[in-house]
């Protein structure tokens, strides 16, 4: 097994940076999500790390070693794309073997290894089956014995749950997460789905236009997030804008909103706050002052949406619409039109730099 360091990595296509002096650290028997947009850089990265592509700059080190000009088939990596093209007219073992055949391998140890990978993944009584035969989520299953029985170093997984549908999706992580700490193998997995990427990782990275915007465990990202571009991608968030006052901002309309977390910024400067729906509390009235839930705006709702355990409640108030999530604990409900106070805490509130 081995880590995989990228260091500095640019690369660009025409006057187009798809990599702009990417670095991140991949930790050995790691499992590392890479979340963006569409275009900014996730594919390209995955692709310069297998070596099917190469950096116009920079440095990528697999266990410490420099694998810059090191061909894809040497760099003993296994990889496993959303598209899993299976041979079709090869048997699901003929399939997973065929790594192990172009190695050379004897036809007994292929035999063996085959029957402990398609175990693992659990297929282990349909290798004679043909890939037609398989539901997606089996093939899926079968694409990623492939990737794993040459025993790679690292495993690069492309949107790899991408065409399966919801539910057989939910089986897949919990199944992949499962193989992952079974073997240990250092996992890059490239998503596009944010509960995906906050569910099944260690840590995330955020890219956008091809820069790194942030990276850490989930919970740090989701709880301290450094961007109004990280705050919303990687969740839901409810942005307030105004002028610092140091330890939180300054709404136009002159309410004062405080913040526990986040940079410090000079006063009077232009700033935002994030804070996320389901820290906000609703209530028709402020009730009894609570200092833990020092932050306070009246509005009204404009829009609730039942979801069975939980109502999402828009809340209009100086233009803006604020975006509340309740769980539905049996306390009575909000009607459409009715005054509201919102409250939440300075801890909940995150203090970012205006972009
Ligand atoms: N071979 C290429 N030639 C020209 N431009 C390319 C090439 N490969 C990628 N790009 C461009 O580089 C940018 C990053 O592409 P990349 O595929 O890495 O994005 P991505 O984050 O994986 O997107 P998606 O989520 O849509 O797969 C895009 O603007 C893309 O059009």
């Amino acid at each position: 097994m081995a880590g995989v360091q990228v260091s500095n990595l640019s690369r660009s296509f025409g006057a187009h940076k798809a990599l702009d002096d990417v670095s991140i650290d991949f930790a050995d028997g790691g499992f590392y999500a890479l979340l963006g947009p569409s275009g900014s850089g996730k594919t390209t990265l995955l692709r310069q790390i297998a070596g099917f592509d190469f950096p116009d700059s920079g440095r990528i080190a697999i266990g410490g070693e420099s694998v810059e000009r090191v061909p894809v088939e040497k760099r003993r990596i296994g990889i496993v794309f959303q598209n899993y093209a299976l041979f079709p007219n090869m048997s699901v073992a003929d399939n997973v073997a065929f790594g192990l055949s172009v190695r050379g391998e004897a036809k007994a140890v292929i035999a063996d290894e085959v029957q402990r990978a398609l175990d693992l993944v659990q297929l282990g009584k349909l290798g004679s089956r043909r890939p037609h035969q398989l539901s997606g989520g089996q093939r899926q299953r079968v694409a990623l014995a492939r990737a794993i029985v040459t025993k790679p170093r690292v495993l690069l997984l492309d949107e790899p749950l991408g065409a399966l549908d919801k539910a057989l999706r939910v089986d897949m992580q919990i199944e992949l997460k499962r193989i992952q700490r079974e073997i240990g193998i250092t996992t890059i997995f490239v998503t596009h789905d944010q509960e995906e990427a906050l569910t099944m990782s260690d840590r995330i990275g955020i890219l956008r236009d091809g820069r790194l915007v942030q990276e850490g465990p989930p919970e740090e990202i989701y709880d301290s997030p450094k961007s109004e571009f990280a705050a919303t991608f990687l969740g839901d968030a409810n942005i307030l804008r105004g002028d610092t006052t140091g330890t939180g901002i300054r709404l136009p309309d002159g309410t004062t909103i405080a913040a526990g977390a986040g940079v410090s910024l000079a006063a009077g400067t232009k700033a935002s706050c994030a804070v996320r729906p389901e820290r906000i509390r609703i209530a028709i009235d402020a009730g009894v002052p609570d200092q833990t839930y020092a932050n306070l705006l009246k509005g009204q709702v404009s829009k609730r949406i039942f979801a069975g355990n939980n109502s999402t409640y828009f809340v209009e108030r100086d233009s803006q619409t604020i975006k509340v999530i309740v769980q539905n604990t049996g306390i009575e409900r909000l009607v459409e039109g009715q005054d509201v106070m919102l409250s939440w805490s300075p801890e909940s509130t995150v203090l970012i730099a205006a972009s």
